[in-house]
């Protein structure tokens, strides 16, 4: 379907610009194409001039020629009834520029678009392009075969379109949501686990859940949601919902630095008795340590080192930091019980405190990657396969001030993670609040709505190749709606999310339903109050008064 000529090459050396009769089939974002020959290399490795499609997105749009002026000048009455009164024909009256960025033909042999250079001459027919060629193209992911369906194109009728993203990629080169509050993250994060559990993932996956919003992944394991998630080899997703009381760490598996952390502001001489202290300790390999070894230790180095002082001043330090339900070796988080294929962990840590959420990251984290770095070198390890990390509120565990036990191992992880199978996944509301390099390490970006200037900044600025055009859409987005942008796509465009098949769990409170609860269950009281509906005149309070 042609939709526009083009007129004139636009500002940028990518850009042209097309005039159109008709605005509504091309807003910003939509995808358009014209054909050209270009040279390309045929199968036979000989270069050939090949007819292609090349496409483009639209990135700005303005009004060339409308209405005169006095036609609009009554609110109450459209210009089309005043040119009709005054017999003038209203053909052709509304003319567009709009003005359209190539990307390029797709080609089969990269898959992915190829840029050729040369913008369309004035006069070329431009059409839109179809929505199975922005299926095929937009991203490499084909349907059931480890990719992950996210939703369908926004200036697209509803699921008209079928978008699927690669999940080797994202999980490979990590994965950031980012939105202001209310706009979707969580939602579309449990979108992703749902397809990433699915037979054709069967994904292992542990999700940091500061708030308590991820219980409700458990429907996967729910008979009704039996076609969405079983296959046909008997394979069926587990969920696991654990709570900080689940949630204990070995002392053995913290490091000197996480030790450091935790003990309340130790004077240089107790940080030299505590590295000497933890080394020796360390270096006897014994699996479990306890409160009473570490303080032993610290008073034996402390007596060699004539430095007894500082090992008293540590004694209670270490109590305090140590002798918590977060520190318990008999029941502690082991890595095969929380990481399997085909099973997603999540843990709910909204009553832990952040010191110890960032402290338990920090921990688990480290250990995953060092028995994957063990796998990848032949060496025994307690993980055999890759493994998926999603890290609701990111700017928590790896904040942009660096203040955070766990921000260390995270960019550890995000650096070198794809080399050894461990991808992350960042949500956060807040991305001028996350530390710079984690943000630009996450390679696929799901952006949604965002209000605050310095957070639109920080996407800019972290975010490689989504376009001007497509970041200025970001204030006015939906819930729902996202940009999604990085490695996993061949081109940044404009989702609509699909439908969650669990229930979702982090509604908003509605305060005056539970204002209105509490009051009745107050006036009850313990023999029990009449309802405020039974009250005389309850039913006619809107009534005006005599
Ligand atoms: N793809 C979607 N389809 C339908 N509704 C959606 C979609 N995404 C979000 N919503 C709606 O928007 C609401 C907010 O989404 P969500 O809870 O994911 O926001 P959030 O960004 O995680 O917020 P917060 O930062 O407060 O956790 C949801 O309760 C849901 O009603």
């Amino acid at each position: 379907m042609v939709v526009g000529i083009v007129s004139e090459p636009g500002e940028g050396s990518n850009e042209f610009v097309i005039v159109t009769p008709d605005d509504t089939e091309i807003k910003t974002g939509e995808f358009v194409y014209y054909t050209s020959d270009v040279e390309v290399r045929n199968d036979d490795g000989e270069i050939e001039e090949q007819e292609k499609k090349i496409f483009a997105r639209v990135t700005g749009r303005e009004q060339q020629r409308g209405f005169p002026d006095q036609f609009m000048a009554d609110p109450g009455v459209s210009p089309n009834a005043v040119a009709r009164k005054l017999g003038i024909s209203t053909d052709g009256v509304d003319l567009y520029n709009i003005t359209a960025t190539v990307i390029g033909y797709y080609d089969e042999q990269l898959n992915d678009f190829t840029n050729p250079r040369i913008v369309p001459e004035p006069g070329t027919e431009i059409s839109l392009a179809s929505d199975s060629d922005l299926e095929d193209y937009l991203t490499e992911a084909e349907p059931e075969e480890g990719s992950a369906f996210i939703g369908d194109l926004i200036h697209r009728p509803p699921e008209r379109t079928k978008i699927h993203l690669p999940i080797d990629a994202f999980t490979s080169t990590h994965l950031s949501v980012l939105a202001s509050t209310g706009s979707g993250k969580s939602y579309t994060a449990s979108v992703l686990v749902e397809e990433m559990m699915q037979p054709d993932s069967r994904a292992a996956i542990l999700v940091l859940d500061p708030h308590g919003e991820y219980g409700s992944l458990d429907d996967m394991e729910e008979e009704e949601l039996s076609d969405k998630f079983r296959g046909d080899d008997g394979y069926s997703p587990e969920v696991q919902i654990k709570r900080p009381d689940d949630i204990q760490i070995r002392i053995s598996e913290l490091s000197l630095g996480d030790l450091f952390s935790i003990i309340d502001d130790p004077s240089d001489p107790q940080e030299q008795v505590l590295a000497e202290a933890w080394n020796q300790l360390q270096s006897e390999e014994d699996d479990y340590i306890s409160i009473n070894n570490i303080q032993d230790k610290v008073e034996e180095v402390g007596e060699e080192k004539d430095l007894e002082s500082s090992a008293r001043a540590l004694d209670w330090r270490i109590d305090k930091a140590l002798d918590r339900d977060l520190f318990d070796h008999s029941n502690h988080l082991s890595l095969p019980e929380l990481l399997e294929p085909g099973q997603c962990t999540v843990l709910q840590l909204d009553t832990m405190d952040l010191r110890d959420q960032q402290m338990l990251v920090s921990v688990l984290f480290r250990k995953i990657n060092q028995e994957r770095v063990a796998h990848e070198k032949d060496r025994e390890s307690e993980l055999e396969f890759p493994v998926f990390g999603l890290l609701e509120e990111g700017h928590r565990f790896a904040p942009a001030d660096g203040d955070a036990r766990s921000l260390p191992v995270l960019s550890t992880i995000l650096s070198e993670g794809r080399k050894f199978g461990v991808g992350i996944g960042i949500i956060s509301q807040r991305p001028s609040k996350i530390d710079d390099d984690v943000l630009s390490q996450c390679k696929t970006q799901i952006i949604m709505q965002i209000q605050n200037p310095l957070d639109q900044d920080a996407v800019k600025k972290g975010v490689e190749d989504v376009g001007e055009d497509l970041l200025s859409e970001l204030p006015g987005l939906t819930p729902g709606q996202a940009i999604i942008a990085g490695d996993s796509v061949n081109t940044p465009f404009l989702t609509r999310i699909r439908e969650r098949h669990t229930e979702h769990e982090a509604e908003s409170l509605e305060a005056t339903k539970r204002w209105q609860q509490n009051w009745k269950e107050q006036q009850r009281g313990p023999e029990g109050v009449a309802e405020p509906e039974d009250e005389e005149g309850a039913e006619n309070r809107d009534q005006p008064l005599d």
